[in-house]
């Protein structure tokens, strides 16, 4: 009885011990995980994501929560009979509407993961990139047919204060961030694309990684004639690609782009509809979605396992 016992957990203890080697390189790392507002309107979901992240918490990672709500804001903006439009990619934001964007993310999404993540114990911190200085902007004017087009309050980051966040990780603790910044020259604030901030944030923590979760399998080589993902490209490689991409791509894969030129070593683009993608991710051999990763140093090896990020020794 004993011995079949033992047979049955033995694929329990494989699991773990294929996680070692990925605990041991990530351990005390900062993990800048981004949270898509596609990939947050499934129940089960949100809840396999909070598990994620304070199973993260606990292997010893120190995980920065960033979060979109796209999808609640339009049905929001919905409601009070205002439109919503975008363009280059990002919300056209009058005053009324940055009211709402601003009530949406710090007063609804946010509020509800940090109390999914709570219920695993006094973890979660809420805050926006108002808070502290941490996320400064200025107008942002996207170039749109060869004209500077005002979209509104929407931001430029122009400088992130990290204080406010690494006092919070010391303290054990794990930051949720709404993409809003404070304005560097009138007392109002701006809306940020939460990739866009996600990224920035990475960058200026030192991050080990971005992971930016989506309601995609990953970048689509072809997209929306094949459902071929690249698994993984270089930043030279992704700047090429640029131009090709569309819609909500372009800030994932902007934000990749500069967090590995900003010295994160790999970002990542996941699917946020497969339950526990972030532990798949961190700490199993396989990987899913796209990494971004920097271009290779003349003369250096090049990676030769299937994980380019994988931890010294190899993953077995
Ligand atoms: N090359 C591509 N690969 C994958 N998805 C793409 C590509 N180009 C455009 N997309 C679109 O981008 C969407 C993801 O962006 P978005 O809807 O803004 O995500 P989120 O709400 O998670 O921030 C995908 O659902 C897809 O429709
Ligand atoms: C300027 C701009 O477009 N801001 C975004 C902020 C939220 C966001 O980015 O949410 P997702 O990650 O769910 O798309 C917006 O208003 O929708």
């Amino acid at each position: 009885m004993s011995a079949a016992r033992k047979h049955t957990a033995l694929p329990k203890a494989q699991i773990l011990i294929e996680a070692l080697p990925w605990l041991t390189r990530h351990n005390g790392k900062i993990v800048v995980i981004k949270f898509g507002g596609n990939a947050m309107i499934d129940e089960d979901l949100k809840a396999a994501f909070a598990q994620d992240v304070v199973f993260l918490r606990q292997a010893g990672l120190r995980p920065v929560v960033v979060h979109g709500g796209g999808p609640q804001i339009k049905a929001q903006l919905a409601k009070e009979g205002l439109v919503s439009e975008f363009k280059a990619g990002l919300r056209v934001t009058t005053p009324e509407a940055m009211d709402i964007v601003r009530m949406v993310l710090a007063g609804q999404v946010q509020r509800e993961l940090v109390g999914l993540l709570n219920q695993h114990g006094p973890l979660a911190v809420g805050m926006t990139g108002e808070d502290a200085h941490t996320i400064t902007a200025t107008q942002h004017k996207p170039e749109i047919e060869g004209e500077l087009v005002d979209i509104g309050r929407v931001g430029e980051i122009t400088s992130i204060d990290t204080g406010a966040i690494e006092a919070l990780l010391a303290d054990g603790r794990i930051p949720v961030i709404s993409s809003i910044a404070r304005s560097a020259d009138d007392g109002h604030v701006y809306n940020i694309n939460a990739d866009t901030a996600a990224a920035a944030l990475a960058a200026a923590l030192g991050a080990e990684t971005l992971m930016v979760l989506t309601d995609v399998e990953g970048l689509y080589a072809d997209w929306p004639n094949s459902d071929e993902v690249i698994s993984r490209l270089t930043v030279s490689e992704l700047e090429k690609l640029l131009p090709e991409l569309s819609s909500g791509m372009v800030p994932k894969m902007e934000g990749c782009l500069h967090a590995v030129r900003g010295g994160v070593p790999t970002a990542r683009v996941l699917d946020g509809r497969v339950p526990h993608s972030i532990l798949l991710e961190i700490f199993t051999d396989q990987g899913i979605g796209t990494m971004v990763l920097p271009d290779p140093q003349p003369g250096a090896d090049q990676p030769g396992t299937d994980r380019p990020d994988a931890p010294q020794g190899g993953a077995q």
